[in-house]
């Protein structure tokens, strides 16, 4: 603060000798406190001028004391705002402080959330005021509200200026799955409610399909990013007006075996020509493969990190040792005989061994299905709705369905096979725990298994707040190297099955010697 306001306003006043604050937000309030005594008369409009400017200093100082205070209480922590933004404790308060669309306000109050995540504390505001972001939170912590509200009220904005009934696309949203995209479809047209903002999926890429795309008004595409190329390679619409990039599970995409994703984004970025373009990317992991985007792309952009990659704490988790792989088939029946309370999610690791799960558990009586690529779109969309609605209890599935889905019901995840990073566990453990719900989830370890990330994994259960053996966090800390190799290629795990795989090889000298001790016996 200039020093000729202080003297001038401070003239005549006497200060008693205090101890400066620690802190010096703290310490300028109290400053303020003093100086807005009343018996200060001022007598010049310049005084005026500069008590103004004076009390909106006080104000500013003010909200970043409790700003600073909401910020530690929910754990959000923000980097690159050059003015902090204060986080909103209620959607009232959201209301009050932004001017949003009425129609908009209806349809977030629709969902009947009773108080904001803190990620949506923190990146609601942030966003409606124009901010490129890059956000970490925890799993099924609302991110999705979290970008498609601000989403949709940018737009309006900017419609307002425009002041026409746009039928360009003015962002897209780029998922990892086809179940993501249509799961935030459903979310973004609940929110978009006769707002004139309409939002499409790209569910297929048949030239039909594309030829016919501009005939749906579309301000917001969800898509996956292959899907995208496609549409803009048949040049179904223009994205050179696209304002908005949102990339939801972005570290994903950027993941090492995304084969073909960086190629696929350079293709996107060059369709959104807008040189306004802004982007907001979201998940509850992040990897070092997308920091050279992010510092290419995001421009004055802040960083919104809440708890980023754990767990959620939520989730009440357990490393279940089995021995071996054959054991675990039993310890997954040991479960439901002790009695669950569904829906259960249960992850392998590969669609070979969800079917041959699948073909052991069908007929313990359980009501269960499985879903994986080789499913048919259809077939796994029927799936998922069965498990939606309650038809299916039990659900084995793949890494398919352990990013962004929302199950917001699911009481337990069951990891039958151990996730091959650090990454996976935290997305498919928090398939369940989801929005202020609990969760319960359970892994599965061999002898095996202790040669990989098992230790880091039990690091994570820890820091999230669950139990973990301590001999878990002696063994050794997997390399890079070992990181990497599991990321391209899971380990090979003997089949799932209940018959005893006679091994023809041993089975012969095994007879051989039960016959030899048979006649030692009688003689
Ligand atoms: N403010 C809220 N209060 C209560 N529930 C909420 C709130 N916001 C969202 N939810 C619910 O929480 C669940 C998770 O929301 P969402 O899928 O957006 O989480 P996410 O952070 O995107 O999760 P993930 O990281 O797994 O993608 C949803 O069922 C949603 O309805």
């Amino acid at each position: 603060m200039d020093n000729s306001i202080f003297k001038s306003l401070t003239l005549g006043v006497t200060f008693k000798k205090r101890k400066l604050d620690k802190d010096p937000v703290k310490a300028k309030i109290e400053v303020f406190k003093e100086d807005s005594d009343p018996e200060i008369v001022d007598s010049s409009t310049s005084i005026k001028k500069k008590r103004k400017k004076l009390s909106e200093e006080y104000l500013r100082c003010k909200n970043l004391e409790e700003t600073n205070k909401l910020c530690k209480k929910h754990h959000i922590n923000v980097k690159g705002c050059v003015e902090k933004v204060k986080p909103v404790e209620s959607f009232q308060e959201l209301f009050d402080r932004f001017p949003l669309n009425l129609q908009l306000v209806d349809n977030i109050k629709n969902f009947k959330y009773e108080t904001p995540t803190p990620v949506q504390m923190q990146v609601l505001p942030l966003f409606l005021e124009g901010k490129s972001l890059k956000v970490v939170a925890p799993t099924g912590s609302g991110k999705t509200l979290a970008f498609v509200a601000p989403l949709i009220q940018n737009l309006l904005d900017d419609r307002k200026l425009a002041s026409d009934e746009s039928n360009q696309i003015e962002s897209i949203i780029l998922v990892p799955t086809r179940e993501l995209a249509s799961q935030i479809l459903s979310v973004t047209t609940r929110l978009c409610y006769e707002t004139g903002i309409r939002a499409h999926i790209i569910t297929s890429t048949n030239d039909d399909h594309m030829k016919n795309f501009h005939k749906k008004k579309t301000n917001i595409l969800i898509s996956t990013p292959l899907k995208l190329v496609h549409f803009i390679k048949s040049n179904a619409m223009k994205l050179n007006q696209v304002k908005w990039i949102i990339i939801d599970e972005v570290d994903k995409l950027f993941e090492e075996s995304n084969h073909g994703f960086k190629e696929d984004l350079d293709q996107i970025l060059a369709a959104c020509s807008n040189e306004k373009r802004k982007f907001a990317l979201f998940s509850a992991t992040t990897n070092k493969e997308m920091t050279p985007f992010v510092h290419e792309n995001l421009k004055e952009f802040a960083t919104v990190n809440i708890s980023p990659n754990i767990p959620t704490s939520s989730v009440e988790q357990e490393l279940k040792y089995v021995g071996m792989e054959s054991a675990k088939l039993l310890a997954v029946r040991e479960i439901f005989r002790e009695g669950v309370s569904p829906p259960v999610l249960i992850f392998v690791q590969s669609k070979d061994r969800a079917k041959q799960l699948f073909s052991e558990l069908m007929f313990d009586g359980l009501n269960i299905d499985i879903i994986h690529s080789d499913r048919s779109q259809k077939e796994r969309e029927e799936v998922y709705k069965k498990f939606r609605e309650g038809r299916i209890w039990v659900l084995i599935c793949t890494e398919l369905m352990s990013r962004g889905i929302d199950f917001r019901d699911v009481m337990m995840v069951v990891n039958f096979d151990l996730p091959t990073s650090v990454y996976s566990y935290i997305h498919r453990v928090g398939r369940c725990g989801r929005g202020n719900k609990t969760g319960k989830a359970i892994t599965f370890y061999t002898n095996d298994d202790k040669k990989g990330i098992l230790r880091d994994i039990a690091k994570l259960v820890e820091k999230s707040g669950s139990h973990v053996e301590g001999f878990l966090l002696q063994l050794k800390k997997s390399t890079k190297k070992e990181r990497l190799a599991l990321l391209k290629k899971a380990p090979k795990r003997k089949n799932i099955s209940n018959k005893i795989v006679v091994n023809k090889r041993k089975s012969k000298t095994w007879k051989k010697n039960l016959k030899k001790k048979i006649n030692e016996d009688d003689d």
